[in-house]
């Protein structure tokens, strides 16, 4: 029976999902989901896009049960990153909104297992040296979330991967067409091929099916020949850090480096000096001996800041993909699908068209957000057995619709789009030059970028060539007091909005 609104694999067994304090499971009421969607407009406001989106967008509001709120996050190590560095910020936060005095942090997990999850099976032990098959990789609690392994030499504890994440489970819309072709490409080159696009970075926003693709390179390297090693971020450092501790480094890097594809998930998260030089050494050993590199990110190489300069350059050398939001029709076809893999756990499930279209249309931007909404559906049928109506859905669902959010701008984005306009390039605009046909493109788009996006001022001044946050200020107050004064550059700057907002 589901319980979670999150198909996230992670550590630890099923939790109970939403609780009262009576013992119940119950879907949140709206008013501390807006509650909560305020605590996380006011951090996003204060910490800034930038540190909000690497560590924010995948913290839930699990319960509220008198002075306390539970948030649950898909990993242990986030849960003691925001433990570490966040909680208190949070607690205020909650405190201010709904008199909360304790914050709780948990990790969630999968609920929604495959049919012989059970029966997974470990792809490697730290000490093994055989070789596994797409076939005998399955789904496990772990750790870091997802690592594993797939014909490939033990690198640190190796963790299973979700059998359910396969090319032949990959929908395909306009948005993610052409990250599936190139990953689609990667995982069948034959071994000893070499690489075809390296390395391969997809980016994408949470939950677009980064990491299905990233799994199904790494389940199909095997049937070709290729001996695939996926490790999130989280691991890789993990895996590194225990090879330090046990002086066995040595042994860690050559095993990275003896394999045909490495693929790293959730590069944002590489933290620390030492952890990144090891990246790097990694990244150019695979490469400049032909090996396949695939990485994917919630950003752009540009946009990794925490990562040395020399790294983002060869990231960005290979080739750059973005998956962008999935379309309602690419919504609509992943949740039949998931109906119809459900419908096999649980006989006589199924979900009318017309509800599917609802789903698709109000329930959020992402698969993760559809599966919640699925689950929440598959509960209720199972509960009170009644079949799903659209006004049934309508009801299950209520707290998960989403007033349409406001599209997220940019910054590339407003580089280009001034950039074109002016007849300027983006290298122009970030330079130092001051000559006035750079230094008003630079100017507004500085200003742009401080109105449309939650950036902030320094976040801002680093995107614009390592400037000073005082440069970005000097600018936005200069552009406001000519839009104030000159119409002219009033209908220029409400022009280049239009174009950037609508872009
Ligand atoms: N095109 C798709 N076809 C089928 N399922 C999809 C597709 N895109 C996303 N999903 C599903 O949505 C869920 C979230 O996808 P996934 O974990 O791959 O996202 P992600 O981009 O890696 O997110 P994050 O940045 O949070 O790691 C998964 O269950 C995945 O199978």
């Amino acid at each position: 029976m589901f319980k979670s609104n999150s198909l996230e694999p992670s550590e630890g067994g099923p939790y109970p999902g939403p609780v009262t304090s009576s013992g119940s499971h119950v879907s949140l009421d709206a008013a501390p989901r807006e509650a909560w969607e305020r605590v996380r407009r006011r951090l996003r406001a204060e910490i800034g896009e930038e540190v909000y989106s690497s560590w924010f967008p995948r913290l839930e509001l699990d319960m509220i049960n008198g002075g306390s709120v539970r948030l649950s996050v898909p990993t242990r190590f986030l849960k003691t990153w925001l433990q570490q560095h966040y909680v208190e910020r949070l607690t205020a936060l909650w405190r201010e909104e709904m008199g909360i005095e304790r914050v709780e942090l948990i990790v969630r997990s999968a609920v929604l297992r495959p049919p012989g999850a059970a029966a997974a099976v470990r792809a490697m032990t730290p000490a093994s040296s055989a070789t596994t098959t797409s076939a005998n990789v399955a789904r496990q609690s772990m750790d870091s979330g997802r690592s594993g392994f797939a014909g490939a030499p033990a690198v640190g504890s190796g963790s299973p991967l979700d059998p359910r994440l396969s090319f032949s489970t990959y929908r395909l819309g306009a948005s993610n067409r052409l990250a599936h072709a190139a990953a689609l490409k990667v995982a069948e080159a034959p071994a000893g091929s070499g690489p075809v696009f390296n390395p391969l970075y997809l980016h994408a926003a949470v939950g677009l099916g980064k990491t299905h693709l990233l799994q199904a390179i790494a389940a199909a390297g095997p049937e070709h020949g290729r001996s695939v090693v996926y490790l999130t971020a989280e691991r890789f450092m993990y895996g590194f850090v225990a090879a330090l501790k046990s002086q066995s480094s040595l042994a860690f890097k050559e095993q990275l480096r003896g394999i045909d594809t490495l693929v790293i998930d959730d590069l944002q998260f590489l933290q620390g000096k030492s952890v990144q030089q090891e990246f790097c050494h990694t990244l150019n050993a695979l490469m400049d001996s032909g090996r396949q590199v695939v990485i994917a990110a919630d950003r752009p190489p540009a946009e990794l800041d925490a990562l040395e300069e020399r790294v983002r350059s060869r990231l960005a050398g290979g080739l750059v993909v973005e998956i962008s939001p999935l379309d309602d029709e690419l919504k609509h076809d992943i949740l039949a699908a998931r109906v119809a893999a459900l419908g096999q756990q649980h006989p006589g499930f199924t979900v009318p068209t017309d509800v599917l279209s609802y789903i698709a249309r109000h329930c959020g931007q992402n698969g993760r957000d559809l599966d919640g909404a699925l689950n929440r559906l598959l509960a209720h049928n199972q509960l009170t057995s009644r079949a799903i109506t659209l006004e049934m859905a309508e009801t299950a669902v209520r707290d998960l619709v989403r007033p349409s959010e406001p599209k997220r701008v940019r910054v590339e984005d407003i580089l280009r789009i001034v950039a074109k306009h002016y007849n300027v390039t983006r290298a122009d605009i970030l330079s130092q030059r001051r000559t006035a046909n750079v230094v008003k493109p630079r100017q507004i788009a500085m200003y742009l970028a401080k109105m449309l996006t939650l950036r902030s001022l320094p976040e801002i001044g680093r995107r614009f060539g390592g400037r000073d946050h005082t440069t970005v200020l000097h600018a936005v107050r200069k552009i406001e007091g000519l839009v104030g004064n000159d119409r002219a550059i009033a209908d220029e700057v409400e022009a280049l909005k239009r174009l950037v907002n609508d872009d």
